[in-house]
């Protein structure tokens, strides 16, 4: 069975936790990713350990933001590792973007709009007042121009970035939440099927599966419910 478009979020306090969690998932998801907590704490050596044997796509979730010399100094410094995709912070303008782009050729940028744990309020105290998609659609038309060829937001704002930039852009949408799962700190949430319809190509999920006594077994039925709803 081909393996669900989802991409796990190995948010795990040390090595062992995540390689168990990725070598529980991979059966049924397409991608693993790794984040700060892990990569601050153990470095590249963890890109090794959770793809395993298994071939699995590895998602390198660092968020850069920095000047653009910067951040084509830190893209070139884990692009060795070819990660399938790198977030950078779309708010660091097409200058820092591109940058990126060019200093990892074999990796995708997936640029990383408005954060899917803040609401209207907050995005209104940190000076983006306004509709959360209005904000997201432009950092996505600026990202893409920039030479970004994936785009990071919420399911919320989703069917209006594939709008704003067509099919040929790969959008991946974290804020996502089987029903009756807890949100915990994420604000635009919607569950994996309604994601999926209303256009994300990768869903990224961490706590509803790794947070679960049976991390497969929260994969493989995520994983069905999708393919029921196609
Ligand atoms: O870039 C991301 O992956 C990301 C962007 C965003 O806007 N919101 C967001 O939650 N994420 C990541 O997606 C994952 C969501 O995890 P859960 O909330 O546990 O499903 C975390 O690893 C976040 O770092």
């Amino acid at each position: 069975m081909t393996p669900a478009p989802i991409a796990v979020a190995l948010d795990a306090p040390d090595l062992e936790t995540a390689a168990r969690w990725a070598a529980l998932v991979t059966p049924h998801v397409s991608t693993v990713k790794v984040g700060l907590e892990l990569y601050l704490r153990y470095g590249p050596d963890v890109i090794a350990s959770v793809k395993g044997a298994s071939g699995v796509q590895v998602f390198l979730d660092l968020k850069l933001h920095d000047i653009p010399n910067t951040v084509a100094g830190a893209a070139s410094a884990v692009a060795r590792l070819r990660p399938a995709i790198l977030t950078v912070h779309a708010a660091g303008g097409p200058a820092m973007i591109r940058a990126a782009v060019e200093a990892a050729p074999h990796t995708e940028i997936a640029a990383v709009t408005i954060l899917t744990s803040l609401t209207e309020v907050d995005l209104d105290r940190i000076g983006l007042a306004g509709p959360a998609d209005a904000a997201v659609r432009r950092l996505a038309a600026l990202s893409v121009e920039a030479g970004a060829t994936a785009l990071v937001c919420s399911p919320h704002e989703v069917s209006a970035v594939r709008a704003e930039v067509g099919d040929r852009i790969r959008l991946i949408t974290p804020g996502v939440r089987p029903t009756g799962a807890a949100t915990q700190d994420q604000a635009r949430v919607a569950t994996p099927e309604r994601a999926l319809a209303d256009g994300a190509d990768l869903l990224v999920i961490g706590r509803p599966i790794t947070g679960s006594p049976d991390p497969g077994a929260a994969a493989a039925a995520i994983a069905a419910s999708l393919r029921r709803s196609v």
